[in-house]
Formats: C-alpha cells, structure tokens, sequence
C-alpha cells in the first residue's frame, strides 16, 4: 500500500512516526533505525541510478529530470506515478501495510533509479561492490537549513522543528535526521574521486539548467534532442514542476503533508535564507560555517 492509498483508510494518524533514533550516531527516523540491518545489507545492482542527497538539496528536481531523460522527454510516462512511487527512497521504512522505500525497490524491475538521504558512511556497501552510478547533489547549507526548517513544519513524519531560532543551532549542531549538513556534503565530495559520481551543485542547475542536464545526459550516456533537451528544461522548471501533481507531493493527505503551512515546492531560490537569517545570526552561522568546513576544497554560492 502507498502512502497515498492510505488516506482512504484514514490510517494517517496512526503511521506518522515523528519518534527518532541514532544509527551510528545519525539521527532517523525510529522505523529507519529498527529497519536498519535490512537497509544496511539492501542489494543493488549495477544498473541501479542512485541520486543521493542532503534533505532538501534538490532531490526531487534531480528525479524529474533523470525520469524525463530515462524516457525521452516523454510526458505522459513521467506522469505514471508520484515521485516517491516512480523512485523507492531505500531507507524510507513505514509500518506494514504501508510499503517501505525497500519493498517498493525489491518489486520494481531494473533498470532502476533509487533515492537516498543517507551519509556516505552509512550507504549499504553493495552500492560500491556493484559500481552503481550515483549523482549527488548539494545544496548552499542556508538554503538547505531554511527549506528544511519549513519542510520540518508542514511534514508530520519528520520532528517538529521548533522555534526559528532552536532550528539554527539544531541544524549547525547535526541533530535533525540525516544527520549533520556539513559532514554529509563533505563525506560525498570526497568520495567522488573514487566511485562513479556525479557530484552536481543546486546553485548550478538553477544558473544553467541546460549546462547541467547536459552533464547529467553525459554521465547517464544518452542522448537527446535539441528538441527533448528544451522540453526536459522546461518540464523541470521549478514553475512547472510546482504545478505537476506527480512530482510536488500534493496527492499526500493533508494529515501528513500540509501544503498550507508551507507548499512543498516552495520557493526554489537561491539566496532565500536572506529573507529568514538576521545579520547576528548569519554573522554567527558564518563563524561556525569557516570552523566546520576548514580544510575542504568544497565551496558553495549562496546567492546567483
Ligand atoms: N524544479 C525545481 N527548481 C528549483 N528548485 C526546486 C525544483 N523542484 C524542487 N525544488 C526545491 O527543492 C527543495 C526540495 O528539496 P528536495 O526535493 O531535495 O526535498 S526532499 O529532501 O526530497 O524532501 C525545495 O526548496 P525550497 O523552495 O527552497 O524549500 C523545492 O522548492
């Protein structure tokens, strides 16, 4: 049973699991964390495409354009299922009867497109025996912390953010799910260099979506169109995809996702967080932003 499929049975309530507890020191969900042996040990298989991101980073953007890509800019088939159906989210666990991102994976024949949120120490060691291709994207820690704020809010089954200013320091201090921004951002940047990665830059896609679906067609080795490529960049936009049931969560129920609180598909921008951080707090996330990040050659645009 899909998420969607349960509000006919007015199951919501019962399922929302904002209960949370560490695997090797990460904060998940409660039912990813007694879930977790079958996570750790799931197969891929070479043919899989994993699009690994930090929550709120582009993932679902990231989908839409892989999916319009897998079918040559097809509409119709892109519109066969929602985003979370199209694409099993493999650490995704909810109660029985409801499927789980690994059921829905274990179901779906090859090849397969998979999503994560997971650090790159916790993603189950078959994706590296198998060479599985992964495009990684990531997000402007501000951008990210304010997305996530908002989705914390309208989504039941993640924890409460609480105040803005609680979040700030939650977030800087890595306890909201998935752990910490800094170190997930980090631990995959460094990994590019020795797996099939394609690591991809929010702020980038948005400069330049033509310039990076095209990195994505080079990586995935396909070709399109001139034709297709301008109807995936269309398609993709963030104005079109707001309005695509299919992609912009809106066929969840309300119990779980609630779009008046704060749309999913909510601002698509970068430099957003100027309108959220106060010159102290940014003053402040800055300081703390040099100290965590020392050392990288990781860098990010917080505004285009
Ligand atoms: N097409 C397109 N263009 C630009 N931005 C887009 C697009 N699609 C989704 N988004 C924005 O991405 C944010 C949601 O991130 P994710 O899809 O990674 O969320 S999730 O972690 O999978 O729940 C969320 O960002 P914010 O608007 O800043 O909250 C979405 O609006």
């Amino acid at each position: 049973m899909s998420l969607e499929e349960m509000k006919d049975l007015h199951l919501e309530e019962k399922y929302l699991q904002p209960e949370t507890k560490e695997v090797n020191g990460i904060l998940m969900t409660k039912m990813i964390s007694d879930n977790w042996d079958k996570i750790w040990n799931f197969q891929a298989k070479p043919d899989d495409l994993l699009i690994a991101t930090y929550a709120k980073a582009g993932t679902t953007w990231t989908q839409e354009i892989v999916d319009m890509i897998q079918n040559d800019g097809d509409l119709q088939k892109c519109q066969r299922a929602n985003t979370f159906d199209r694409h099993p989210f493999i650490e995704w666990a909810l109660p029985p009867p409801l499927s789980s991102g690994l059921d829905l994976a274990n179901k779906m024949p090859s090849p397969r497109t998979l999503k994560t949120h997971l650090p790159v120490q916790m993603l189950p060691p078959s994706f590296w025996k198998e060479n599985t291709k992964i495009i990684y994207v990531a997000r402007n820690a501000k951008d990210c912390l304010v997305s996530y704020y908002h989705f914390s809010r309208m989504n039941k089954m993640v924890p409460d953010p609480g105040s803005w200013e609680e979040y700030i320091e939650t977030f800087k201090a890595g306890k909201v799910l998935w752990g910490s921004w800094y170190d997930h951002v980090k631990g995959w940047w460094h990994a590019k260099d020795q797996h099939r990665i394609l690591y991809l830059f929010y702020e980038d896609m948005k400069e330049d979506p033509k310039r990076e679906i095209q990195k994505i067609l080079k990586f995935l080795e396909k070709e399109v169109s001139e034709e297709v490529l301008d109807k995936i960049i269309h398609h993709t936009s963030f104005e079109v995809m707001k309005e695509n049931p299919m992609a912009n969560y809106t066929t969840l129920p309300t119990s779980i996702m609630d779009h008046s609180i704060s749309p999913f598909m909510r601002r698509g921008m970068p430099g957003d967080w100027k309108n959220y951080f106060t010159v102290a707090q940014n003053e402040d996330f800055d300081k703390d932003y040099e100290r965590k990040m020392a050392g990288s050659t990781l860098t990010f645009r917080t505004a285009l």
